[in-house]
C-alpha cells in the first residue's frame, strides 16, 4: 500500500471512532471506504470497439431515449482509485472516482510546469488569455498594488488539459516514415490513409477538475490554439485559401453549456480575450509565426468571430451571421441548436454545422444526464467533421460515468483528464453545521438564517465593503417565500435581498447577478447604500457560475446528491480563495452525516 493511502488509512481508525464509536444506529449509514485498487486494464474487457469498427464516430445506438440510458451497466466503483478515503453517507455516493491510472497520467507535468510559456499555446492566445484572467482578478489584500504586477500560474487543470490536448495531431505518425516510404506505391497510400486518419480522428477528451480551478480556460486555450495554428497552416499552404477561408459560411467550433447564465459567462470571457490588444512584436518576434503574425487581421488582437446564439435569439441571428462570414466560435445551448429541427420550411438548417471540428460540453454531467442527453448528443452526433470533443465538468456522477463507458467502451476511445484535487472541497473553505432544531432557533430555518446573517454583516470581515451572501435552497417555489420573509418578517431591505429562480427572464437574471459576478464594492460606491447583499436561488445557479470573491455561501437545504454539495460549496473559495460556508440542518438523519463534513474538507478528504 502506498504511502498516500497509509497517511489516509492510519487516519480512518481516528475518523471511524469520532464518526462511528457512538455506536447509534444512525452512524451505520456512514461509512468512510478505502477502495481495493482494480486497475481499469483488469477490467473485465467491455464489448470490442464499436467506437472505430464500424467506422461511425459514435456507437450504434447513438439513438438516446431515456430507456437506452436506463439499460446503462450498474454503477460501479470497483475502479475507484486504491487508497483514496471518500467521505459519504448511503445516499450522498454518487460521485465516482477515477482510477490511479487516470490520476497518473494526467498528473504528469503538473508539477513542473509553473508559467504558461511552458505550454503550447499559440503565443496570441496565451497572450490574451493572461491579460483576459488578469483583467477580473480579484486583487486580495496588500500582495499586489495593481494587476499588472500580477504573474499568473497555469492551475493543475490547465497544465493537464493543454498538455493532453494542444497536442500536433501528426505527432503519433512518424513523418520521416511518411516522407521516405521508398517501398511500393502501395504503402505510400497505406501511409498517406493513415496519416488522413491521424489528421481526421475524433479525439474524445473529459476534463473532470474541482469547482473554481479554472477549467474554462483549460479548454478555451486548447480550442483556440487549435483554430490559430489551423490558420496558421492554411496560410502557410496558401495565402490566398486563407483568405477565401473566412468568407465560408461555416461554423468551426462549437461551447455547449446547459444554462443562458453560463452561455452569457463564457461568451463574455471570450469578448474580453478577444477585445484584449497586444504588440505582437513582444509576443510573436522570436516565434516562427512572425510573418503570419505580422498580418493586420492577426497581429493586434485575436479578431475571432464569436457568436452568442442565447436564450430569446431568433435562429436568424446565427443564420445572418454565418451568411456573412465564418463563426470561429459558438457559444450556445444544445436546445438552441435542437431547435433548429422544427424550422419550417428551411432547407438544411444544419448545413452551418458541417465543418465543426472543435467541440466543447461544458458542465457535461449536465448535459449529459437521462434528462438532457436526448437533446444534447443528437447535436454532437451531427457534427460529421467533429476533430475533438472535450467534455468539461466540475464532478464525474457514477450516473455520468456509465454513459461515458457506453458512449466509449474501449479504453483507448476517451482521453480522460483529471486532477489530484477533483471531488474534494477547497480546503480553504470553513464549514460549519447549524442546527436548526436546538434553542434559539427552535426548528425555525428562517430563524437560524437570520442570525446567520446578523452574524456575518458584524463578524468584521471583508471591512467597509458590501457584505455578499449566496444562500441555497432546493426548490425554486422557496424561494420567492424565504425572500419574503427576510424583508418582512427579519427586517431586510427588499434592495438588498434578491431571489433568482428560471421564471426569471435571463436578461432579469443577469441584472440582479451583477453584485455577485464583480468584486465587493466599497460601502460608500454601493448605490442601494446596501451593507450586504443576499442573493437567494435554487441549482440553477450552483454550477458553473463564477461568483466573484463571494465569501459566505448558506445551504438552506441539504441537497439532494453529493453532486450538488459540492457544486453548491464551489461557488466560494474559487482559484483558492477562502471562504465560508454554513449549513443549516433540521432533520435528524441529515444532521448526523454533515456534523462529520467540516472534519473531512479539513482532511482533504474525496467526496462520495
Ligand atoms: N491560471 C489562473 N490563475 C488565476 N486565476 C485563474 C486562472 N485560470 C482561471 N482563473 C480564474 O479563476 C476563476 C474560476 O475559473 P473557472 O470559472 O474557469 O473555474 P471552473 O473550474 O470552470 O469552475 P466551476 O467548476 O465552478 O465551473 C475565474 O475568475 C478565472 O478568471
Amino acid at each position: 500500500m502506498n504511502s498516500i493511502a497509509r497517511s489516509l488509512c492510519s487516519s480512518t481508525p481516528f475518523l471511524g471512532r469520532s464518526l462511528i464509536s457512538s455506536n447509534r444506529p444512525v452512524f451505520a449509514a456512514l461509512t468512510v471506504r478505502n477502495y481495493a485498487a482494480t486497475p481499469r486494464s483488469a477490467r473485465k474487457r467491455s464489448s470490442p470497439n464499436k467506437f472505430s469498427s464500424s467506422g461511425s464516430r459514435f456507437p450504434k445506438k447513438s439513438k438516446f431515449t431515456k430507456d437506452t440510458l436506463e439499460r446503462l451497466p450498474a454503477t460501479t466503483s470497483k475502479n475507484d482509485s486504491p487508497g483514496k478515503q471518500v467521505f459519504q453517507s448511503g445516499k450522498f455516493s454518487q460521485l465516482h472516482s477515477p482510477s490511479k491510472a487516470v490520476y497518473d497520467k494526467s498528473s504528469t507535468g503538473i508539477d513542473s510546469i509553473t508559467t504558461f510559456d511552458q505550454l503550447r499555446i499559440f503565443p496570441t492566445v496565451r497572450a490574451a488569455m493572461i491579460e483576459e484572467i488578469k483583467s477580473t482578478y480579484n486583487l486580495k489584500g496588500p500582495k499586489y498594488k495593481n494587476k499588472e504586477e500580477l504573474t499568473l500560474k497555469p492551475s493543475p487543470i490547465q497544465v493537464a488539459a493543454i498538455r493532453k490536448i494542444n497536442q500536433p495531431r501528426l505527432k503519433n505518425v512518424n513523418r520521416k516514415k511518411l516522407e521516405n516510404v521508398s517501398t511500393s506505391a502501395a504503402d505510400q497510400i497505406n501511409e498517406e490513409f493513415k496519416k488522413l486518419n491521424a489528421l481526421q480522428k475524433l479525439k474524445v477528451f473529459t476534463l473532470a477538475a474541482e469547482t473554481g480551478s479554472g477549467k474554462t480556460w483549460a479548454y478555451l486555450a486548447s480550442m483556440l490554439s487549435k483554430l490559430k495554428e489551423d490558420d496558421f497552416a492554411l496560410y502557410e499552404q496558401s495565402p490566398e485559401r486563407y483568405d477565401a477561408a473566412k468568407s465560408a459560411q461555416t461554423v468551426r467550433s462549437i461551447i455547449l453549456l446547459p444554462t443562458h447564465d453560463l452561455v452569457e459567462q463564457v461568451y463574455a470571457t471570450l469578448e474580453r480575450a478577444n477585445n484584449v490588444k497586444f504588440d505582437v512584436e513582444k509576443i510573436g518576434s522570436h516565434s516562427n509565426f512572425k510573418e503570419f503574425l505580422s498580418l493586420p487581421d492577426q497581429g493586434s488582437s485575436l479578431n475571432l468571430n464569436i457568436l452568442k446564439w442565447g436564450s430569446g435569439d431568433p435562429h436568424t441571428k446565427l443564420f445572418d451571421k454565418c451568411l456573412k462570414g465564418r463563426v470561429d466560435v459558438l457559444v450556445t445551448t444544445p436546445g438552441k441548436i435542437s431547435s433548429l429541427s422544427k424550422l419550417q420550411n428551411i432547407n438544411r438548417p444544419y448545413r452551418f454545422f458541417n465543418a465543426v471540428e472543435y467541440c466543447v460540453l461544458d458542465e457535461a454531467d449536465t448535459l449529459m444526464d437521462q434528462s438532457w442527453i436526448e437533446t444534447t448528443m443528437p447535436v454532437v452526433t451531427r457534427l460529421a467533421k467533429l476533430k475533438d470533443l472535450i467534455i468539461c465538468s466540475a464532478t464525474i456522477p457514477k450516473s455520468f460515468q456509465a454513459t461515458l463507458n457506453k458512449l466509449f467502451p474501449a479504453d483507448d476511445s476517451i482521453i480522460n483528464i483529471v486532477t489530484p484535487s477533483l471531488h474534494k472541497l477547497p480546503k480553504q473553505v470553513k464549514i460549519s453545521v447549524i442546527d436548526a432544531e436546538l434553542s434559539p432557533y427552535n426548528g425555525s430555518k428562517t430563524r437560524a438564517l437570520a442570525q446567520a446573517l446578523y452574524a456575518i454583516m458584524r463578524d468584521g470581515t471583508e471591512a467597509d465593503h458590501v457584505k455578499r451572501v449566496v444562500v441555497f435552497v432546493n426548490k425554486k417555489e422557496s424561494v420567492s417565500a424565504l425572500v419574503e420573509t427576510l424583508v418582512k418578517k427579519y427586517g431586510h431591505r427588499e434592495q438588498d435581498v434578491i431571489g433568482i429562480t428560471g421564471e426569471d427572464k435571463p436578461a432579469e437574471r443577469t441584472e440582479k447577478l451583477s453584485p455577485f459576478m464583480k468584486p465587493a464594492v466599497l460601502l460608500e460606491d454601493d448605490l442601494d447604500n446596501s451593507k450586504i447583499k443576499v442573493l437567494v436561488t435554487s441549482d440553477l445557479l450552483a454550477r458553473g457560475m463564477n461568483f466573484v470573491a463571494i465569501k459566505n455561501v448558506i445551504i438552506m437545504d441539504i441537497p439532494r446528491s453529493s453532486v450538488d454539495l459540492v457544486h453548491r460549496i464551489g461557488r466560494t473559495g474559487r482559484m483558492n480563495q477562502s471562504g465560508r460556508v454554513i449549513l443549516i440542518v433540521d432533520k435528524r438523519k441529515n444532521k448526523t452525516w454533515l456534523s462529520g463534513l467540516p472534519n473531512a474538507v479539513k482532511r482533504g478528504l474525496t467526496m462520495g
